[in-house]
């Protein structure tokens, strides 16, 4: 149902709910905001109202000379590239029973929508990003929440997996219909773990089967932006604004997403929603971590003291495509449990990631994959092949523009179910590898640091949501939807709203 507002409706402004409401003549003002004059009308759906309140209006009636009864109606409004605000529209009637009854009808209506949340449970990570978290959240998500009469508990952490051994230990679920953090990727790594596993023990499904059905979390997350990157929350929303955030969890949105649980030997390591990275971006996070004191500046110091070692990896990896449960009637695959389906390569790599979203961020609009899908039960593998610098270069700076950065030669990219990557042994690494292409000399005049570089025996490490693995050979399954976020992924961009 919309609530419609238009300046040539405004003087007798109809008001039928519910059918069991009598009709009223409401006078009505817009705010000053709104330019009275044009001719544009506006509609603001009820599952977009954050409030309605009675307010006092004094100034105005002392212009006028008579007493206004005013009322107010608060809404989600869009402004530019995916920015939420929350405005006001200001109506006056001049009988207090009418302005009442609008009231009191709205809240109704706001009443009936089931999936927004009553209370909610909020971690502050306040050493994340620039240490502005506990600030973020005091200045400009408490206030959304109060005013759309969210309850909230919360929480400072204290130290890293605070929130996490929370989650999983203490927390009592059922009095939350929501887990909000605030903070970065880390931090809603954190968060994830703790929901994720606390659900799996309390159903008694054992993390450690590589094969295990996960029950799916019913408490949804709200991720509201405080980190270095925030890539999960750029990638759901759009954008990495906290008042967004905050009105995304005002009005129940619901994303459900994948999760990749990660094994080393069957044994179960970590999930993650975003990027699994060896390589490149296991090395970036690597250096990064030993200059957090920079704050978010230091993955830019790391990536380009990474890209200048340019190093690669000899390694296995074998995946399942996501096409294999489909087949052909004529493929002569006939239904046998076993591992079939499951391609191989052998190679140098000098990134190999898995990315189970685009993996868009402010440095990369449109993210490492700009066409994977959150909620799809895959992941985009995408390898790396050893190449010259200038080639990688030219790779990584397609991830900032329109171009395609998986068009090059060194460059394959795969949309899996399950993949495995073991890393060669010392021992048994070829000399030479195959794959690599012949006409790629590398043309870069800083060749001299790769002479200490041993690539038989080097290792990289694995760049988990932004956490180090400590295991470098791993089997990765995707599960489908196992989590759901207070999101609805990136709106297909609408004209802004200007002033109507
Ligand atoms: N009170 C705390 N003290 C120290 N570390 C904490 C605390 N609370 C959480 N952490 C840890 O801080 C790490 C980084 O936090 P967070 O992800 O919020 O910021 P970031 O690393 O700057 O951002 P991004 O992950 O987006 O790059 C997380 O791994 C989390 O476990
Ligand atoms: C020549 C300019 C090259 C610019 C290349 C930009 C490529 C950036 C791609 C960034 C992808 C980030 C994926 C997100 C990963 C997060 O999980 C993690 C934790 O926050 N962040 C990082 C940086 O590892
Ligand atoms: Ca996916």
């Amino acid at each position: 149902m919309s609530f419609l507002y238009h300046h040539k409706l405004m003087n007798l402004c109809t008001c039928n709910f519910s059918g069991s409401y009598h009709q009223a003549a409401v006078t009505t003002e817009l705010n000053r905001q709104f330019n009275l004059s044009t001719e544009h009308g506006q509609t603001v759906k009820v599952c977009e109202i954050v409030a309605v309140h009675k307010t006092e209006d004094e100034a105005d009636a002392q212009a006028r000379k008579t007493v206004l009864v005013v009322f107010a109606v608060s809404y989600v409004r869009r402004t530019r590239q995916h920015l939420w605000r929350c405005a006001d529209v200001t109506f006056h009637c001049a009988d207090q029973q009418i302005c009442e009854q609008w009231v009191q009808v709205i809240n109704e209506q706001l009443s009936l929508l089931t999936n927004r949340p009553k209370n909610l449970l909020v971690y502050i990570n306040p050493y994340g990003g620039k240490r502005r978290g506990e600030r973020i959240y005091e200045q400009k998500v408490a206030p959304v929440f109060r005013q759309a009469g969210i309850f909230t508990d919360v929480i400072v952490t204290e130290r890293a997996n605070h929130a996490r051994d929370h989650l999983k230990m203490e927390a009592n679920l059922d009095d939350y219909d929501g887990v909000v953090c605030v903070g970065g990727d880390g931090m809603f790594s954190e968060i994830l773990h703790g929901l994720v596993t606390r659900i799996q023990t309390d159903h008694g499904v054992d993390q450690n089967q590589p094969d295990a059905e996960l029950v799916p979390c019913s408490l949804r997350i709200g991720i509201i932006p405080a980190g270095s990157t925030d890539c999960i929350c750029f990638a759901t929303q759009g954008t990495n604004d906290p008042v967004t955030s905050a009105l995304h969890i005002v009005v129940g949105d619901s994303q459900p997403m994948d999760v990749c649980s990660v094994h080393h030997n069957g044994v179960f390591l970590k999930y993650s929603v975003s990027l699994l990275g060896y390589g490149f971006y296991g090395d970036v996070l690597t250096d990064s971590e030993r200059n957090r004191w920079l704050g978010p500046a230091r993955y830019d110091l790391s990536g380009f003291k990474t890209f200048l070692s340019h190093n690669y990896y000899g390694g296995t990896v074998s995946f399942l495509p996501a096409d294999d449960n489909v087949g052909h009637p004529r493929d002569k695959l006939q239904c046998r449990s076993g591992d079939r389906g499951w391609n191989v390569i052998h190679g140098k790599f000098i990134a190999i990631n898995s990315a189970s979203m685009s993996c868009a961020c402010p440095r990369s609009p449109k993210g490492l994959s700009p066409s994977a899908h959150l909620a799809d039960g895959t992941t985009d593998l995408i390898l790396v092949r050893k190449c010259s610098r200038l080639d990688f270069f030219r790779h990584l700076l397609r991830h900032t523009n329109n171009d395609d950065q998986f068009d090059h030669w060194f460059v394959e990219v795969h949309r899996v179910r399950k993949f495995r990557f073991e890393p060669w042994h010392p021992d048994l690494a070829p000399l030479e590898d195959a794959s690599e292409h012949p006409e790629s000399p590398d043309l870069s005049p800083i060749s001299s640091l790769q002479e200490t570089y041993d690539d038989r025996t080097a290792e990289s490490s694995w760049n988990c949501d932004g956490e180090i693995l400590h295991h470098t050979a791993i089997q990765v399954s995707v599960q489908c939807q196992l989590i759901r976020l207070f999101a609805r992924g990136i709106e297909e961009q609408q004209d802004a709203e200007v002033a109507v």
